[in-house]
């Protein structure tokens, strides 16, 4: 008990304590730079903000390291190159260091302009469980202008989905059907198993109606619709961390762990292809995520 020991002991406990704390914080932080939940680009920027930040402990090594395509050879090449030792922290980068590791970063990992806001047909994608279901259910609700496209699957109704209101359950015979008839979209097998796919009609009507319309579709879905429709606006939902996302799968609860793992698989292409989209939202709070949705439905409403 801490009552019974001495004060350098209790120092030592909290410290470790701490010691572990900090560990693992960097241990998230690898992996949401591996998964692209951050960008490396704003690693670098709170490590320079503040050396005693989780990033700025964080080491240069394990920095590139955790990059897409980097592994040990790649990563020693890089230090020599920019004339940094391995034995560096990010925080503890001089300013020389901090511009060449900046510039090499921009010219790995362009930061996209955003190209978006041309067209009234708006695409939100996404990996699994990030929300993008919830973000755009509270948009059905509040914004009843913006029509909310609504997908044939073949897969089976969860608990409390409506035929016709959440999808249109179809069988795989009625899903061909749609594919030759060419009343689909857009159309993809998601997470390898059952088949989704926009209805063309109704998107079409709501458009020469003047109406917004909001896709919620996987990213192979969105990249048939950017091939079809340049202008359409591609948004993409980021979760706040690859942990927070792991803990809204499991937490629905709708899926086997078999099955969380094939949508977890799919997640890491998905947040890889981030940097296609026009928009990044990080879907932190729900009211918040959906008025930013609506805000770029407004700037593109032409
Ligand atoms: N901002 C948020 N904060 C906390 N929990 C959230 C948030 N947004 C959504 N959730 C929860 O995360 C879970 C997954 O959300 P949702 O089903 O909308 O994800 P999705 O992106 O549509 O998933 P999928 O692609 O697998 O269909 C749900 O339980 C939902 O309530
Ligand atoms: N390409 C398309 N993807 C779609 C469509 N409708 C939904 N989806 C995506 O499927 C997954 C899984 O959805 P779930 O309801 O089974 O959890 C998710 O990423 C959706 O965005 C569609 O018409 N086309």
């Amino acid at each position: 008990m801490a009552e019974n020991r001495s004060v350098p002991e209790v120092d030592r406990a909290a410290a470790a304590r701490r010691a572990v704390e900090r560990r693992r914080a960097r241990a998230s932080l690898k992996r949401d730079l591996t998964m692209r939940v951050v960008s490396p680009q704003k690693v670098l920027d709170h490590a320079t903000a503040d050396a005693e930040s989780v990033e700025g402990s964080m080491r240069i090594t394990d920095f590139l390291l955790a990059l897409p395509a980097i592994g040990a050879g790649k990563r020693d090449r890089i230090l020599s190159e920019l004339q940094i030792s391995p034995v560096k922290r990010l925080g503890g980068l001089g300013v020389r260091q901090r511009a060449v590791l900046r510039g090499w970063l921009d010219s790995r990992f362009p930061v996209l302009e955003p190209r978006g806001g041309r067209s009234r047909l708006l695409v939100l994608a996404g990996p699994t469980a990030v929300g993008k279901g919830t973000v755009a259910a509270h948009i059905r609700e509040h914004n009843p202008e913006i029509h909310l496209s609504v997908s044939a699957t073949t897969r089976a109704p969860r608990p409390g989905e409506i035929d016709g209101v959440h999808y249109y359950f179809v069988d795989d015979a009625e899903f061909d059907r749609l594919i030759a008839d060419g009343e689909l979209l857009e159309y993809a097998v998601v997470h390898n198993k059952s088949r989704y796919g926009t209805p063309r009609a109704p998107i079409d009507a709501a458009l020469s109606e003047g109406k917004t319309v909001l896709l919620e579709i996987d990213l192979q879905g969105a990249r048939q619709v950017r091939r079809a429709e340049p202008a359409a606006t591609l948004i993409f939902l980021l979760p706040p961390t690859w942990d927070e996302l792991v803990q809204r799968l499991v937490g629905r609860g709708t899926e086997n762990a078999e099955e969380r793992a094939r949508r977890l698989k799919t997640a890491k292409v998905e947040l890889a292809a981030q940097n296609e989209f026009d928009h990044l939202i990080v879907n932190e709070d729900v009211a918040t995520a959906a008025a930013e949705v609506v805000e770029l439905s407004l700037g593109s409403a032409r």
